[in-house]
C-alpha cells in the first residue's frame, strides 16, 4: 500500500483564534530574512558572466570564454576559483547554522535574526569594495554567515508564530521572500552590468546591504514566540504573547499543548543525541533527505548559472541577463501558487506534480542540447530552438518553486516537536548547504565532463526523489505541531519507531487551569 498518503483529519484541534494583523505584520519582517539568502543566491550568477569582474578577478576564465575556437561550449568556465566564489557562502552557512541553533534555543529567535543582519551587513560593504580575490571570498563567508543564521530561524519563527490552519502559507512566506531576493538580484544585474565603466558589479554586490538593513532593524521590532519564551521559562509573559497573537483571551487548549510540549522538551538535555533515538528516526530522515533532494532538483544549477549556461549554449551577454530575469519572475510567481494552495490540496500533490513536470523538462533539455551541441560541444541554437530550451527551463523552474522550493523548507519545520525542532532545523539547514555548495562548486566542471547527460543525472534524482515522497512523505496539512506523532503513528513505515506514549492525549496534564 502507498502509505505515504496518510492523512490525519480526527487529530487536528481547532484552536480558538485566527490570523491577527499582527500576526502577519511579524511574519512579513521575519520573512525578510528569505531576501538575504535569495538575493545572494541570485547575484552571483549574473556577476561571474560580466567581462570586468572576469577580468579584474579571474583573467583565465575570461581568455577561455574569448577563446571561442578552441573550447567545447560545455567547458568555458569551467574554473574551481570561480565556482569557490559562489559556493563559499554556503560552507559558511552551513558552519553558522549551527552556532546559531544555539543562540536560538538559548537566546531566542530574535536575537539571531539581529546576528544574522549584522553579519549580512559586514559582508555586503566587504564585497562592495573588494580589490582582490581574498576579500571577495571573506565577505561571501560573512554573508554566509548571515545566511545560516536566517535559514535557520525563520522557518521555526514563522512555524510558531503561524495558527496551524494558515502555517503552510505563512511559513512560504520564506521561500517566497527567497524568491523575490533572487528576481531583485537578476533585475540588479541586469541594470548594473549596463554601468560604463565596468564597476557594476560592485553596485551588484554592495546592494546586498539593503536586505541587510531590513532585518537588522526588523529584528529589533520582532517579538519572540510564545514556544521560545516558554522555553526560556517565562511561563505567563508566554501565554499573554500567544493570546496577542491569537487575538483573543481564549489560548487555553492551544497554550495547555505548547506547555506539555515545553515541559516535555525541559526533559532532554541533549537535542543532539535525542533526535537520533529511534522515535525521531521520521524527523531525522526528513530534515536529512528533504534538503539533500531539494539541491538534487539541479535547481540550483539555473540559479547560480543560468547567465553562464545561456551564455554557454549561445545566448548574448544581455539576453543571458534577460533570461536570468524571466527565470526569477517565474520562480516568483510559480511560488504563489503553491502559498495559495499548500493548505487546500496539501503537500503530496504538489511535490508529486512538480516531481514529474521537472523530470520531463529535464529530460528534454538534455535531448535538446545533444541533438544541436552533440558530446563535442559544438554547435549553435537557432531562435526556436532557444526559445524552446528557454520555455523548458521556465516549466522546470515553476515546477520546482511550487514543490521543492517552499516545501523543502515547511516539511522538514512542522514535523519536528519543540523538543527536536532547533537540531532538526540545523540538520535541515546545514544539509541544504553542505549540498548548495556542492552543487555549485562542482556544477560547471560537471557541466565540462557530464555535458548534456548532466540533465539527465538531474533528471535520475527528480525520480528517485518523487518515488521517495509517494511511499515515505506523509501529508501534513492541517495537523498542528503537537498533534505530529500521532500521523507518524499512523503510517504504514514509519508507524513502528512511535511509542505510544508520544502521542499527545495521552500526556500529563501539568496546569491547574487546563479546560480543555
Ligand atoms: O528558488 C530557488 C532557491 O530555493 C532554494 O532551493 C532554497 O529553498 C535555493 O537553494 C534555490 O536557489
Amino acid at each position: 500500500m502507498a502509505g505515504g498518503g496518510v492523512v490525519v483529519q480526527g487529530g487536528a484541534k481547532n484552536y480558538e483564534g485566527g490570523v491577527t494583523s499582527f500576526v502577519l505584520v511579524t511574519c512579513l519582517v521575519a520573512a525578510m530574512g528569505g531576501l538575504l539568502f535569495g538575493y545572494d543566491l541570485g547575484i552571483s550568477g549574473g556577476v561571474t558572466s560580466m567581462d570586468q569582474f572576469l577580468k579584474d578577478f579571474f583573467p583565465k576564465v575570461y581568455r577561455k570564454q574569448l577563446n571561442k575556437g578552441h573550447e567545447s561550449a560545455y567547458c568555458k568556465f569551467d574554473s574551481q576559483l570561480l565556482t569557490l566564489f559562489t559556493s563559499s557562502l554556503y560552507l559558511a552557512a552551513l558552519v553558522a547554522s549551527f552556532f546559531a541553533s544555539v543562540v536560538t534555543r538559548m537566546y531566542g529567535r530574535k536575537m539571531s535574526m539581529t546576528v544574522g543582519g549584522i553579519s549580512f551587513l559586514i559582508g555586503a560593504i566587504i564585497n562592495g569594495a573588494a580589490v582582490n580575490i581574498a576579500m571577495l571570498i571573506i565577505g561571501r563567508l560573512m554573508l554566509g554567515v548571515g545566511v545560516g543564521f536566517a535559514n535557520q530561524v525563520v522557518p521555526v519563527y514563522l512555524s510558531e508564530m503561524a495558527p496551524a490552519k494558515v502555517r503552510g502559507a505563512l511559513n512560504i512566506g520564506f521561500q517566497m521572500a527567497i524568491t523575490i531576493g533572487i528576481l531583485i538580484a537578476n533585475l540588479v544585474n541586469y541594470g548594473t552590468a549596463k554601468i560604463s565603466g565596468g564597476w557594476g558589479w560592485r553596485v551588484s554586490l554592495a546592494l546586498a546591504a539593503v536586505p541587510a538593513i531590513l532585518m537588522t532593524v526588523g529584528s529589533f521590532f520582532l517579538p519572540d514566540t510564545p514556544n521560545s519564551i516558554l522555553e526560556r521559562g517565562h511561563v505567563d509573559e508566554a501565554k499573554k504573547m500567544l493570546q496577542k497573537i491569537r487575538g483573543t483571551p481564549n489560548v487555553d487548549e492551544e497554550f495547555q499543548d505548547l506547555y506539555d510540549a515545553s515541559e516535555a522538551a525541559k526533559q532532554v538535555h541533549h537535542p543532539w543525541t535525542n533526535i537520533l533515538r529511534g522515535r525521531y528516526r521520521p524527523q531525522l530522515t526528513m530534515c536529512t533527505l528533504i534538503p539533500f533532494f531539494q539541491q538534487f532538483t539541479g535547481i540550483n544549477v539555473i540559479m547560480f548559472y543560468a547567465p553562464v549556461l545561456f551564455k554557454t549554449i549561445g545566448f548574448g551577454a544581455e539576453a543571458s541577463l534577460m533570461s536570468a530575469v524571466i527565470t526569477g519572475v517565474v520562480n516568483v510567481v510559480a511560488t504563489l501558487v503553491s502559498v495559495f494552495s499548500v493548505d487546500k490540496f496539501g503537500r503530496r500533490v504538489l511535490f508529486l506534480e512538480g516531481g514529474v513536470q521537472m523530470f520531463i523538462c529535464q529530460c528534454l533539455v538534455g535531448i535538446m542540447l545533444a541533438l544541436k551541441f552533440g558530446l563535442r560541444g559544438e554547435g549553435t541554437l537557432t531562435k526556436f530552438d532557444a526559445d524552446f530550451v528557454l520555455f523548458l527551463i521556465c516549466a522546470y523552474v515553476a515546477a520546482f518553486a511550487w514543490s521543492w522550493g517552499p516545501l523543502g523548507w515547511l516539511v522538514p519545520s512542522e514535523v519536528c516537536a519543540l523538543e527536536i525542532r532547533s537540531a532538526g532545523q540545523a540538520i535541515n539547514v546545514s544539509t541544504n548547504m553542505i549540498f548548495t555548495f556542492v552543487v555549485g562548486q562542482v556544477f560547471l566542471s560537471m557541466l565540462c565532463h557530464f555535458k548534456f547527460g548532466l540533465f539527465f543525472f538531474f533528471a535520475g534524482f527528480v525520480a528517485v526523489m518523487t518515488v521517495f515522497v509517494f511511499y515515505m512523505v506523509p501529508e501534513t496539512r492541517n495537523v498542528p505541531i503537537e498533534e505530529m506523532n500521532r500521523m507518524w503513528k499512523a503510517h504504514w513505515f514509519w508507524g513502528k519507531y512511535i511509542p505510544d506514549e508520544a502521542v499527545i492525549g495521552s500526556s500529563n496534564e501539568i496546569q491547574p487551569n487546563k479546560t480543555a
